[in-house]
């Protein structure tokens, strides 16, 4: 299985044992992820791909805590996050876990300052100014503390966000599709800040994305369809990310094509 050991190793920062999510309605059941198994090692870079509606989003929500997986074990730096109350997830994910979202997510009557020291008082922890200045510095906007994200530019508003995610230190950080809304330059700008928050600090990072050049910043590429890892790639470059992305999206097409003709 790929991203995984043979014998799976639960220590890891962040270890998925046989994940299923079944989304059940009137309709129909809907199986988003259909037994995903993968360990990542701390201080790791991967990025997560594969074609519209194969689990990615899923994938990421149920590791983050944020959705309970239908069956399967999810643990985080070996302590294990399914089967928790939801108070008990949202107290472990506050401590642990950092979230960067495709449309940054800022609150919009909260200044740049503020909206950075929201973790620490929402997980009721002493709100170190020095700290969260110094983040806001390091991701460039050191200058723009009192400034609304109203008054910021789509980066800047996402660099605010990264400061956010990493405020607390966490072990963990999940970022879904963080160059989504953003320009080439500034989604380089935010790419190089969530490598160095891997490559500088030793987080341990997740990231949904669509786009091959996003992922070539990453140590390895998962790959999703249908959702089942399909494959992994190790060092990706944006050329080899989309040559596998092609193939995958062709591979989906023909069983979408068989499965109507049957
Ligand atoms: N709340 C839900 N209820 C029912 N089905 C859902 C729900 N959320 C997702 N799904 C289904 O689960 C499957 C996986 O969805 P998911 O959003 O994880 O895919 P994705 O790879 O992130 O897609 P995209 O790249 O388009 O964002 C899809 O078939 C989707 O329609």
């Amino acid at each position: 299985m790929p991203g995984s050991p043979s014998a799976l190793d639960t220590d890891q920062a962040l270890c998925l044992d046989g994940v299923t999510k079944i989304y059940r309605s009137a309709g129909g059941d809907v199986t988003a992820l259909g037994g995903v198994t993968l360990a990542l090692r701390e201080g790791t870079f991967t990025a997560v791909m594969g074609p519209s509606g194969s689990g990615k989003s899923t994938l990421l929500q149920c590791a983050a805590g944020l959705d309970a997986p239908t069956s399967g074990r999810i643990l985080v730096g070996g302590v294990e996050m399914s089967g928790a109350s939801e108070a008990e997830l949202t107290k472990f994910r506050r401590g642990r876990i950092g979230f960067v979202f495709q449309h940054f997510n800022l609150l919009p009557t909260l200044s740049v300052l503020q909206n950075t020291t929201l973790p620490l008082r929402l997980a009721g922890k002493r709100i170190d100014r020095r700290q969260a200045v110094e983040m806001l510095t390091r991701v460039g906007l050191g200058s723009r503390l009192d400034h609304l994200p109203s008054q910021l530019s789509g980066g800047q508003q996402q660099r605010v966000a990264i400061a956010r995610a990493l405020v607390t230190r966490p072990r963990l950080v999940f970022a879904d599709e963080p160059t989504g809304a953003l320009d080439t330059r500034s989604a380089r700008e935010v790419l190089g800040l969530l490598q160095e928050a891997v490559r500088i600090d030793g987080r341990t990072l997740v990231m949904v994305t669509h786009d091959p050049v996003a992922a070539s910043y990453a140590d390895q590429v998962l790959f999703l369809a249908d959702g089942v890892l399909v494959g992994r790639l190790a060092n990706p470059t944006a050329a080899g990310v989309a040559e596998r992305m092609t193939l995958l999206a062709a591979g989906v097409a023909h069983r979408a094509t068989a499965a109507g003709r049957a």
